[in-house]
């Protein structure tokens, strides 16, 4: 006859320290495993180990295996600007892919819906991602940060002319996708401040924003405004990057400042709001992100400006969090 002492005899020893309950009762065997720190592959591997050591166990018709896993506390932050072209995909793919290198565990929602281009950035072998059921699996780049973009999931090379409703769909798919271990989500929106910007705030809260901008004037008053609307939705801002701050002469390596310099940092404080840092407007940005290798993943110059960036972003998750 099996008991429930034959059946926790019946668990390997290397699996035992794991599981904090067993039952047996009427053929049935219930076990509640630890799978606390285990990645999804882990978690699995233990489920299958457990059904078929006490499966095997005479007597026994069912198994029931429940873990138990620690809940990661996931945050959002947004990387915003108020007009198209300024460089927030180039920082964001660059911030991911330096947060991933100080072992923080990374996630990139690409929402630009209407202009895609984190697959360009960070996964140029354009993985695809898998579904369980209606659960989106992210595609792991190189870079060890995981990805989903629209890109992913329509042809190369059609335009996507989506509604409203289907837009907030799809950003609903990508943020509620199987997401595992991240512990961060950085998501690259459109720009200026239409539907993926007010699903996004509604809906999903973000922990935080980072507002992208060129030192143009227009450019600064676009992004105040999405500063603006960032502060009305309630959603901290994490401060202001100045991108394409100041030309590096491919030649002789001299800069110059073709669109100004200087006045992100002060329409930053002016609002109250901290100055993240400036990344220059280089040739070897352009062309390693074109070619899927972010500055950021290496030591290189290029890099230097986003990894100070992700450090300050780091810091303020660090000094934020719960
Ligand atoms: N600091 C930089 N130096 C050189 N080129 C840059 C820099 N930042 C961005 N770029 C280039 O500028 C172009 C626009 O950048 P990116 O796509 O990141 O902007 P965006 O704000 O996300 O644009 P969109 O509005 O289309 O989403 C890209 O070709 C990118 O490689």
């Amino acid at each position: 006859m099996s008991s429930t002492e034959t059946v926790q005899q019946a668990i390997p020893a290397e699996l035992s320290a794991m599981v904090r309950s067993v039952k047996f009762a009427d053929g049935v065997a219930t076990i509640i495993a630890d799978a606390g720190g285990l990645g999804r592959s882990a978690a699995a591997q233990l489920q299958k180990e457990l059904e078929e050591a006490v499966g095997a166990v005479e007597g026994v018709h069912e198994v029931r295996v429940a873990l138990m896993a620690d809940k990661v506390k996931r945050r959002i932050i947004v990387v915003g600007s108020g007009k198209g072209g300024v460089g927030k995909s180039t920082l964001t793919a660059n911030l991911a892919v330096a947060l991933a290198r100080q072992g923080k565990k990374v996630g990139v929602v690409d929402a630009d819906i209407y202009g895609p281009s984190q697959v360009m950035l960070l996964d140029p072998d354009r993985g695809k991602p898998r579904a369980e059921g209606n659960t989106l699996i992210p595609v792991e780049s190189e870079y060890g940060v995981k990805l989903l973009s629209m890109a992913q999931l329509v042809e190369g090379g059609k335009a996507i002319a989506w509604r409203g409703p289907m837009v907030g769909q799809a950003l609903t798919q990508m943020m509620e996708a199987e997401w595992d271990d991240a512990e961060l989500l950085l998501v690259d929106l459109p720009p200026g401040t239409g539907d993926v910007q007010l699903t996004m705030m509604q809906k999903f809260k973000p922990d935080g924003a980072v507002v992208v901008t060129t030192p143009q004037d227009l450019a600064l008053i676009d992004a105040t405004r999405a500063i603006d609307l960032f502060r009305q939705a309630e959603i901290p801002i994490v401060g202001v990057v100045e991108n394409m701050a100041g030309y590096v002469c491919p030649h002789c390596g001299e800069l110059s400042d073709p669109f100004g310099a200087g006045g992100a940092e002060v329409a930053a404080t002016s609002m109250g709001h901290p100055f993240l840092g400036r990344v220059p407007l280089h040739m070897a940005i352009r062309v390693a992100s074109d070619t899927g290798t972010p500055p950021a993943a290496n030591d290189g110059e290029q890099g230097e400006a986003f990894l100070a960036i992700a450090a300050r972003l780091g810091e303020w998750l660090d000094a934020s969090r719960s």
